[in-house]
């Protein structure tokens, strides 16, 4: 490990390059949600499969589109959705939104413009007279024309959305080619951690970190193997991270216990299993002490600040950063926002700040909210992003541009 503070994007590059990619496996296209594509997803078939229409309507040839207005035209014929194709016999056919345009049909003209005389099950039958010019084409969904077999639609490393499975069904594709899902465990350290439903003790304060890093690596997409708090004592948290490993987590996310205190063992107890520790301290706030290190296992192990903001902040962007990796997927892109005040800053240091959006007419304008300090939570559930402070700027004037990422990076 280096003894340089190193600066907030070193540490997620070194985060990126130590994160191990995921083995694939196959699943079901419909139990995919979530999860990330290894492979291209390439159309097998053409969409819409067979030209169609897209109105009801009247399907008519090339014949009747000639006639002068108001000529009868008999409608011999009738397709439904769902109906092979069927064969224009010099009437027109009426026809359903959806249904295979027959052979020959070379335009669609919907009910309401047609006028109707007599009826389908009336002597004599139903004609149509045509009040206006039809076009060729007009209201014809042909194959092919949103997806051509053949196309790559999706790209490897794509993390499936409902709007996915949408697609992946219409093509018929029932299953993919996706990452494993990572597996996390959690561990808060703290002799004066007391689970959320325990009545308050003299100097104890509630585990409020655990429950919120276990539902953000949920929303993140992995599975949380170990969740367990570890008194402070260095036995008990390697104890723990050995049961995290053996229970298959690729990422232990520790907290608390990485600073100066006279309990902040983990450092040490890193060292006394062997583990590599690839960054400890950051140029940047919340997150000062936050520490990424490798266990002989392969496991990633982040050690990140107890104070809640500086766990939420870790977990947001490196944690994140990781388990975007593992799965094959891009570094995240940031939005950007104009900044609404002035403020001086730390030379050199990356700060995350909550703050607030407001599209102002069409322009994204970015709010710093007060009370930034990393103990507090009510401004982190006032925010809408983390608004990153560039460490270049001393100084950063209204009308900064500033990259803004979502408060709980679960996309
Ligand atoms: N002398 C120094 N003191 C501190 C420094 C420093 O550089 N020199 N750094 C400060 C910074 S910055 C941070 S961040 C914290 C990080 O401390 P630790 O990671 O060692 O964390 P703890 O001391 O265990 O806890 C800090 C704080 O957070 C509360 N906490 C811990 N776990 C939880 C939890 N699961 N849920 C809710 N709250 C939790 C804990 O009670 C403490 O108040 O160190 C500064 N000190
Ligand atoms: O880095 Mo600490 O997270 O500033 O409070």
């Amino acid at each position: 490990m280096e003894n340089r503070v190193i600066s907030f994007r070193e540490a997620l590059a070194a985060v990126r390059a130590h994160a191990p990619m995921l083995p694939v496996e196959t699943v079901a296209a419909a139990q995919a949600l979530g999860r990330v594509l290894a492979e291209d997803v390439v159309a097998p078939e053409d969409l819409p499969g067979f030209d169609n229409a897209a109105m009801d309507g009247f399907a008519l040839g090339p014949a009747h589109l000639a006639f002068p207005p108001d000529t009868p035209i008999p409608v011999s014929r009738r397709q439904f959705a769902g109906d092979g194709h069927g064969v224009m016999d010099g009437g027109a056919c009426q026809i359903m939104t959806g249904a295979r345009l027959p052979l020959g049909a070379v335009a669609v003209v919907p009910i309401e413009r047609v006028q109707l005389d007599g009826a389908w099950d009336a002597p004599g039958g139903l004609r149509i007279r045509l009040a206006e010019t039809v076009a060729p084409d007009a209201n014809i969904r042909r194959a092919g024309q949103d997806v051509q077999a053949g196309q790559a639609v999706l790209v490897a490393g794509t993390r499936l959305a409902p709007k996915h499975l949408l697609l992946l069904a219409a093509l018929g594709i029932g299953v993919v080619v996706v990452r494993a899902v990572p597996k996390a465990a959690v561990l808060c350290t703290g002799s004066e951690l007391l689970a959320e439903h325990e009545a308050p003790r003299d100097g104890h304060i509630r585990n409020a970190n655990g429950p919120y890093l276990c539902a953000a690596l949920a929303a993140m997409g992995a599975e949380v193997v170990l969740y367990r708090a570890v008194p402070d004592a260095l036995e008990a948290y390697t104890d723990a991270v050995r049961a995290a490993e053996a229970a298959g987590a690729h990422v232990i996310v520790s907290t608390g216990a990485v600073s100066m205190g006279v309990h902040d063992f983990v450092p040490a107890a890193l060292q006394s299993m062997r583990a590599e520790t690839v960054f400890h301290k950051l140029a940047m706030r919340p997150g000062k002490p936050t520490l990424f290190a490798l266990l002989p296992s392969g496991a990633l192990l982040f050690g990140l600040p107890g104070n809640p903001m500086s766990s939420a902040c870790g977990l947001r962007f490196f944690v994140q950063t990781a388990l975007r990796a593992m799965q094959g997927r891009p570094p995240e892109r940031p939005r950007h926002a104009v900044l609404m005040q002035a403020l001086d800053k730390k030379p050199d240091w990356t700060l995350l700040q909550r703050a607030a959006l407001a599209d102002d007419d069409g322009v994204l304008r970015v709010q710093l909210l007060p009370d930034q300090e990393s103990f507090r939570i009510q401004p982190f559930v006032q925010a809408d992003v983390w608004a990153l402070l560039p460490p270049d700027a001393a100084h950063l004037p209204t009308g900064s541009v500033l990259a803004v990422y979502p408060i709980d990076g679960a996309d």
